[in-house]
């Protein structure tokens, strides 16, 4: 699969994750106003591709030819484009760094980001996939996963999902449980679709249903990527992760956190610092653009929740096991 984010001819090209599943096809970005706004419908999505996306965006925006200040002011709408993945305010801010030596050293540092992101994720999701099997015993493995921490979600490869690859690899992966993930459905439309173009047996399941399996014996462990890492190790991610969570600990599953280093902000003490988005009513109140609720409901509509730490088995990032630092 072609990278979900890169640069050719002067754009921004990243893989339309809006279409998929129907469609596999590519947008190209020219404006920091196309990059926002595919941002916060999420046609890119995922921290580490929101990083890449940002620090390309600083280098449409050098291209531009305006002021440094005025750079510097399109760089803060891409970094608050959306507020809970701190990768997406990082990119900005790395590419930014490179200002001084002009809009081609601006792109050169961006590209140098999207040449980690793969290297980087797939020795994180290698020492996970180490943690999986140290913490788990039967074999082959039944895994489940939760929102889209796949490839879609970074450069390449996947942090969460990048686990799994590395195990179906070595034949240990039986099936993944996919949560659906409500309401915008990362689950059933993109890791289910990156489940079957590896040729990965799967099941979609509501996010309702997790706790079911769980208390029935069908996990054997939880993979889960994360947007923020606070400095005690509670982790922010996909609405519907600290749930998750609580069940896992419940029925003694593990669950383990995967994320390259840039999701670890280290200026958060803890999880409670952590800005979360809530996003428009009408992704609950309609399905599929048919109102679904009363006309006059209101919603409550977080994107992503807190995991504190004490529930979390590992976060894993490209270092291996991370040990939380409480600040003083
Ligand atoms: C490797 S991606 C980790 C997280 O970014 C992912 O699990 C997630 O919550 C993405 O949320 P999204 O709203 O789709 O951007």
């Amino acid at each position: 699969m072609r990278r979900t984010v890169d640069w050719a001819d002067g754009a921004v090209v990243i893989i339309d994750q809006v279409a998929l599943p129907g469609a596999y096809r590519t947008l190209e970005l020219r404006t920091v106003d196309e990059l926002v706004d595919a941002i916060q419908r999420l046609a890119v999505r995922g921290a580490p591709a929101l990083g890449a996306a940002g620090a390309l965006g600083v280098a449409l925006a050098a291209f531009a030819g305006g002021s440094d200040g005025a750079v510097r002011a399109e760089a803060e709408r891409l970094a608050t484009a959306r507020p809970t993945a701190v990768n997406l305010r990082w990119g900005v801010t790395r590419a930014l760094g490179k200002l001084g030596g002009g809009p081609e050293a601006v792109l050169t540092e961006a590209l140098a980001m999207l040449d980690e992101d793969e290297h980087l994720n797939r020795t994180a999701s290698g020492h996970a996939a180490d943690v999986v099997l140290r913490e788990t015993t039967r074999r082959p493995l039944r895994l489940l996963s939760h929102c889209n921490a796949g490839h879609l979600a970074t450069v390449a490869w996947g942090t969460a999902l990048g686990v799994v690859w590395h195990l179906h690899e070595r034949g240990l992966v039986e099936s993944v449980l996919v949560d659906e993930t409500r309401p915008l459905l990362q689950g059933s439309r993109l890791t289910a679709w990156e489940l079957a173009q590896a040729g990965v047996p799967y099941r979609v399941q509501p996010d309702s249903a997790a706790a079911l399996a769980m208390s029935r014996g069908l996990v054997d462990c939880v993979l889960v990527g994360a947007d923020r890492i606070a400095a005690n190790g509670d982790v922010a991610n996909k609405i519907g992760t600290y749930g998750l969570a609580i069940a896992a600990a419940h029925h003694g599953v593990p669950f383990v956190v995967v994320a390259p280093e840039s999701t670890v902000d280290a200026s958060i003490a803890s999880g409670a610092d952590i800005e979360i988005e809530e996003r428009r009513p009408s992704e609950l109140t309609e399905f599929g653009g048919v109102r679904i609720a009363p006309e006059d409901a209101e919603a409550f509509n977080p994107a992503f929740d807190v995991t504190p730490a004490a529930l979390v088995t590992a976060v894993v990032t490209e270092n291996g096991v991370r040990t939380p630092q409480p600040m003083s």
